[in-house]
């Protein structure tokens, strides 16, 4: 059978948990966990943000599978300043290194650099890295539910709320947001990118969004743009998005999330 993006990414990301409970047991992990602080309300940040504006998570992205290198310039404690200054409600820092030129110490940088709060933004499949992102500071993880099973999702999500944090659970279509109505969490990503094919169209949050359970918050992710976007998929009932590309190649990123932001639709999309 052929081999998918996501398998690769998945056999590398378990050969690397292995590696890294070999150097910091779990015990040593949660310590750490419980020594990292407050835990900065995610969920709640973005819920407020979109009342009356949009909420952003902003990205903190030096590279990805299907772009390579986004920018080469790259320093994430002021580029988490610069998003905070320009608005964003949220932030989201990849820490994956071999697929995205990601790390942990990105995500120590950005958050010290604001007091916004923070999503890991990697490929999670043991509750160990769960530990390991409170450890470094995050607030919230990310579920991507074409990653794993049901029985995973839910002790990830489990373990998110032992520790306080948030949960984003991300799914691509009917069958995975289905599969997500089952987790608690409140943040419902619709992931517009195809992780295998890198396919990317709006359409997707325009599909899914009628599916959505009442109550939860829609978060359109990926091939964001432009004001009109934003604005195009608010009427779908979006009103908070995960940007990373279209800011990160941007000379000024504080005046571009400033820019995007700017004129919101109002919320009943009018
Ligand atoms: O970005 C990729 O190429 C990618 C490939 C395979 C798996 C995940 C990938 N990206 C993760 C994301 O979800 C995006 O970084 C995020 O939604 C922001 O997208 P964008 O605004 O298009 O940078």
């Amino acid at each position: 059978m052929t081999q998918t993006i996501l398998d690769r990414i998945k056999a590398y990301k378990l050969d690397e948990i292995a590696a890294e409970k070999a150097e910091v047991p779990l015990s040593e992990m949660e310590a750490r966990a419980r020594d990292a602080g407050p835990v900065r309300p995610f969920a709640a940040t973005l819920h407020r943000a979109a009342q009356d504006g949009y909420g952003l998570i902003a990205e903190v992205k030096k590279a990805s599978p299907s772009k390579g290198l986004i920018r080469a310039d790259f320093d994430p404690a002021a580029i988490a300043a610069a998003y905070a200054s320009g608005g964003a409600a949220c932030l989201s820092v990849l820490t994956d290194g071999p697929s995205f030129q990601g790390a942990p110490d990105y995500l120590v940088q950005a958050r010290a650099a604001c007091d916004l709060p923070v999503l890991r933004k990697d490929f999670l499949y043991d509750t160990y890295q769960v530990a390991q992102a409170r450890a470094w500071g995050a607030d919230c993880i990310l579920i991507i539910m074409a990653s794993v099973s049901d029985a995973q999702a839910h002790e990830l999500e489990d373990a998110a709320e032992s520790w306080g944090m948030d949960v984003l659970v991300e799914v691509h279509d009917r069958a995975e947001l289905d599969r997500a109505a089952d987790l608690d969490a409140q943040l419902l990503g619709i992931n517009n990118r195809d992780l295998n094919t890198f396919e990317t169209t709006l359409d997707t949050t325009r599909a899914l969004s009628k599916h959505v359970p009442a109550g939860r918050t829609i978060v359109s992710e990926s091939g964001l743009a432009t004001p009109e976007d934003l604005a195009d998929l608010a009427r779908y009932g979006a009103r908070t998005f995960l940007i990373g590309e279209t800011l990160m190649r941007q000379d000024d990123v504080e005046q571009a999330t400033r820019d995007l932001l700017a004129n919101p639709v109002n919320p009943a999309g009018l």
